[in-house]
């Protein structure tokens, strides 16, 4: 993946931003199950069959599962759709042979980087669309005539928090979503913050999830000493990051005490009442 700038950020947040061309991106991703990202990153081409197999081209449908059953034509639809949301280019070969699909600007981001695997928006990109995220809206009319919380006559949970700890495989898609894109934005805020770095000795992430991004900080300022604060279920996930440490706590009742704390894509997530609980924790 090419180095970032700050017009290069704008255009990420353009990727992200809901819309036509995350609804593509999903598509792209679900589709095959991430494996095309997997295997794409040195890869110049995909076909759909196997018609052309050379090291040059990934099969999208040998990344599928159930391949053997699957209509090509669909396939074909979805690739379609995807070429004109310009997710995939498509080269037609003068010999009349199968069409050749090729990453876009839109679809590096959802490929592995071959110098930093931790960098892309894949894990995102499917934890925004899944059921946990989006399956309240089907209750939203109930929750208006019953009154009560959409989210938790979906799902009898109070919060999505709620649901991570209880299956690990969304809280590994939501905890990698978080960092993977955390590491992308925080490299440039690292970079245009850099005097406001300088002058602290201790900071804490309060809500960091798996660290990515108290990790990069430490990383460029190794005179701090860095602490990942986060639930109890994402702190039993974490990496090891040398000069920072891992506690699981609850921002509600305690933080620990440092010279600064940082709340990135946090306060979002709760009421003002509750941002003045955690406030005052601060
Ligand atoms: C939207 S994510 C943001 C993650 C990270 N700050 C980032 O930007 O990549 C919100 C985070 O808040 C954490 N969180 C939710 N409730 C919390 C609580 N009561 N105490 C500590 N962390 C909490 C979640 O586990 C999750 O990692």
């Amino acid at each position: 993946m090419e180095s970032i700038t700050r017009s290069r950020l704008s255009s990420i947040a353009e990727t992200k931003r809901p819309g036509r061309d995350l609804a593509a991106h999903v598509c792209l991703c679900r589709l095959s199950g991430l494996e095309v990202c997997h295997r794409a990153s040195n890869t110049r081409y995909y076909t759909l069959s196997w018609r052309r197999s050379t090291n040059h081209f990934v099969q999208i449908i040998s990344c599928i599962d159930n391949a053997p059953s699957l209509d090509i034509s669909y396939l074909e639809r979805i690739m379609r759709l995807l070429v004109r949301r310009t997710i995939f280019s498509i080269d037609h070969p003068s010999d009349g042979g199968e069409p050749l699909y090729g990453l876009t600007h839109s679809s590096r981001w959802l490929v592995n980087n071959s110098d930093d695997e931790h960098t892309n928006l894949n894990a995102l990109c499917l934890t925004e669309t899944h059921a946990y995220l989006v399956g309240s809206g089907n209750f939203l009319s109930q929750s208006v005539k019953e009154g009560g919380m959409a989210f938790e006559k979906a799902f009898g949970k109070r919060s999505v928090w709620e649901l991570a700890s209880q299956d690990n495989r969304f809280n590994k898609l939501f905890n990698d979503g978080m960092a993977f894109t955390s590491r992308i934005l925080i490299r440039e805020m690292v970079f245009g913050y850099k005097y406001r770095f300088d002058c602290l000795r201790s900071l804490v992430d309060v809500g960091g999830g798996i660290g990515g991004m108290i990790s990069e900080i430490v990383k460029s300022y190794p005179h701090i000493k860095g602490i990942n604060f986060d639930l109890p279920h994402v702190i039993t996930t974490t990496p090891v990051y040398e000069g920072v440490s891992h506690i699981a706590g609850d921002m509600f009742h305690q933080i620990p005490n440092v010279d600064a704390v940082l709340l990135k894509w946090v306060l979002h997530d709760w009421d003002d009442e509750a941002c003045v609980k955690i406030l005052k924790n601060v």
